[in-house]
């Protein structure tokens, strides 16, 4: 079996020290196979740029160890650069000089540069070719960021929030874009606080909250599992709620009820059925399946379970 594209084990990044100092990764396990495309996802301060800045090779680890393609990004800088496209949160081109001087001047720090022209294209920049970076609108300008990422033909992508700041449109179109990479074989890690990115796109995803990834897996694995919720308005909740088949238990929260289940369908009829028998009034009544967005905010406010574990895994065995 071949290595993964991209392995971390045990990887933890703090700032400051001493008494200041704040550990804003805590223990991360990783690994992204060659050709496949995982989403990072989290809550804000959640660690993801933390953990991508480690593995673009822009920062050491407070402890752990990262590969990228064999290598350690930071060791081995100058390899492993030349192998892989890096998308930061925020890029640092000048903004007096145009796109299409922006792209020739980046074009001349790659040893095999795609053809201006292809870039350009792909990015649809071709109508910007002579405007100042500083006069660029935010989509414009992260297209820009994205077409210098791919413009050395990379075999690994990190692309930290590369939607951020698109309209629709462009945002489906760079959707296109990655997909097709990662289909020709290119690596891709990305973060995105767009769950219909993640969704659209990855193979995986992991999903951080305070430093530590807490859900792995295909999106299908990582609903599975957790509950879908019946909503209603009740001045009082009967008690034959907590009765109901599949119910996993009921949460009652200022006027308004949940119903937490396994098994959607049959919970909701068994409710219907009931409430029509008793002659209770169904007000804003609300079904929803489990989903990512469930899932994630159930991770956002501490009540999945997964966040209740606050011991940090060991890591898994180091790195050969
Ligand atoms: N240079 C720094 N010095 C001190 N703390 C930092 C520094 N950079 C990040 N942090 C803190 O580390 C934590 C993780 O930040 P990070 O940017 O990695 O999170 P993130 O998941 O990428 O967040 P977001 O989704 O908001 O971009 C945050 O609490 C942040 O305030």
């Amino acid at each position: 079996m071949t290595s993964p594209a991209i392995q971390v084990r045990g990887l933890r990044r703090s700032y400051g020290s001493g008494a200041t100092a704040y550990e804003a990764v805590r223990g991360v396990d990783l690994d992204v196979p060659a050709g496949t495309l995982t989403a990072l996802l989290g809550t804000n301060g959640a660690g993801k740029t933390s953990t991508m800045e480690v593995v673009e090779g822009l920062c050491s680890p407070s402890a752990g160890e990262v590969r990228v393609l064999g290598l350690d990004p930071v060791a081995a800088r100058d390899q492993v650069r030349r192998r892989t496209g890096t998308l930061l949160q925020t890029s640092g081109f000048s903004g007096d000089l145009t796109v299409d001087e922006t792209l020739r001047m980046w074009a001349g720090t790659l040893t095999a540069p795609r053809p201006l022209a292809e870039v350009v294209d792909l990015l649809r920049l071709g109508h910007r070719a002579d405007v100042a970076v500083r006069a660029l609108s935010g989509g414009e300008r992260r297209r820009l960021d994205l077409a210098c990422a791919l413009m050395g033909r990379p075999e690994v992508l990190l692309l930290d929030e590369p939607t951020t700041g698109l309209d629709p449109e462009s945002r489906r179109d760079v959707w296109a874009l990655v997909r097709s990479l990662r289909d020709a074989g290119t690596t891709v890690l990305l973060t995105t606080h767009y769950l219909e990115e993640a969704e659209a796109l990855a193979d995986r995803l992991e999903i951080m909250h305070a430093g530590r990834i807490v859900r792995s897996g295909t999106a299908a694995e990582v609903v599975a599992g957790h509950p879908s919720h019946i909503r209603l308005r009740t001045t009082s909740a009967p008690a034959w709620l907590d009765e109901l088949p599949a119910g996993r238990g009921v949460i009652t929260d200022g006027g308004r009820t949940t119903v937490e289940t396994d098994a959607l369908q049959e919970t909701l009829t068994a409710l219907l059925v009931r409430a029509g028998a008793e002659g209770l009034r169904l007000d804003d009544l609300e079904a929803r399946h489990a989903s990512l967005e469930s899932v994630f905010l159930a991770i956002a406010d501490g009540t999945h379970p997964a966040t209740t574990t606050t011991t940090t895994p060991e890591p898994e065995a180091a790195l050969r």
